[in-house]
């Protein structure tokens, strides 16, 4: 059977849409639909200078396959029209949009699952609407308390159990309770959706030294360490807290299946130094598939025809075989 996906086009002043055209060229297994207005695409189209047919999309028909050169879109109508590159922040809401018709029509089973293209968190916030990123717009959408964001290449997994909030606010965020939550999502997660039988998890630190005995932090000694160990009792395999500077090696990584960072920045570099542009974003313990490319607007790019859609690829493949897994 076909699988439909949905893939959201993003801020439309940035790489989404041309993204979305590229890989139209090509033929897919699976149909991809697109949640765009169907004038941008062709707006966008046409200073790619690529040729392209948009079909709009007919949730009575039977998944089709993607073909090349055609575009299946679901309809959602811009504010403003867009000036490629430069944001405006009168079509934040329909950036918005086109996310709640992705998340509602999978909850629905219109589609499989949800990909999405980057959006600007800024020009969202500008226009008034707190928004700290899909991730998080999902969870509360869907009304589960506890998400995790995953990114992932086909050889390293790096978990978040803290997401967007400022670094200064991030010791206090980092709790048993929502390690707790976060470590439980992503064991069954890597269960359901990845075939892995037993996960084993690295847990880094959240101090240098992962808290040097207490002598650089305590939140080791005091949060961490028991939280883990109330998880062990669970069954689960985890090691850790590892001092974060050193997991990421070869040594602690061969068997492990997935690492897990306290926090943002301590986990994604490792992961877009070690393979950006071929990294997908996944959110775990949503109702509904949602994976993500491993970058942002690139606004300096749009338009230009040198952004690269290897990250919107892998999304796409990841996206499919999550929904392979859960049958
Ligand atoms: N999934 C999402 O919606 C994400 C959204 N963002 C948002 O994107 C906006 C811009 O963020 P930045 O930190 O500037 O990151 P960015 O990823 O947009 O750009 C960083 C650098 O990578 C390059 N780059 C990004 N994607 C590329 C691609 N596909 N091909 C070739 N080069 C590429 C850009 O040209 C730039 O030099 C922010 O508002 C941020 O919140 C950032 C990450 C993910
Ligand atoms: N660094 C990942 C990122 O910012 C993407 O966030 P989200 O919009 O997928 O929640």
């Amino acid at each position: 059977m076909t699988i439909r996906l949905a893939i959201t086009a993003g801020e439309p002043a940035g790489i989404g849409p041309d993204l979305c055209i590229q890989i139209a060229q090509q033929a897919h297994d699976c149909e991809l639909v697109v949640i765009a207005d169907p004038q941008l695409i062709e707006q966008r189209a046409a200073e790619l200078e690529l040729n392209i047919t948009v079909r709009l999309f007919d949730d009575t028909q039977p998944a089709q396959a993607s073909t090349a050169g055609e575009i299946c879109v679901c309809p959602v109508t811009l504010a403003a029209s867009v000036s490629t590159g430069k944001l405006n922040v009168e079509n934040s809401h329909y950036v918005l949009e086109t996310l709640r018709v992705a998340v509602q029509g999978a909850l629905d089973m219109r589609w499989a699952g949800i990909v999405t293209a980057p959006v600007h968190k800024g020009i969202i916030n500008d226009a008034g609407i707190s928004f700290s990123g899909h991730t998080e717009y999902f969870r509360d959408y869907c009304g589960v308390t506890e998400v995790v964001m995953m990114l992932a290449t086909s050889d390293l997994r790096v978990a978040l159990v803290t997401t967007h909030l400022p670094l200064r606010d991030v010791a206090d965020a980092i709790t048993r309770e929502r390690l707790h939550r976060v470590t439980r999502i992503l064991n069954n997660d890597l269960k359901t959706f990845f075939g892995v039988a037993e996960p084993h998890i690295l847990v880094a630190g959240l101090n240098p030294h992962a808290g040097e005995d207490g002598h650089l932090g305590r939140e080791e000694l005091d949060t961490i360490s028991p939280a883990l160990d109330e998880l062990r009792a669970e069954g689960m395999k985890l090691t850790g807290p590892l001092p974060a500077d050193t997991l990421y090696t070869p040594k602690h990584l061969q068997g492990a299946d997935a690492t897990l960072a306290m926090y943002h920045d301590q986990g994604l570099p490792v992961l877009k130094f070690h393979g950006f542009g071929r990294a997908a974003n996944i959110t775990l313990g949503l109702p509904v598939i949602r994976t993500s490319v491993d970058h942002g607007t690139a606004l300096d790019l749009a338009g230009t025809g040198k952004a690269d859609s290897g990250s919107l690829l892998t999304a796409i493949e990841v996206a499919l075989q999550m929904a392979a897994n859960h049958v």
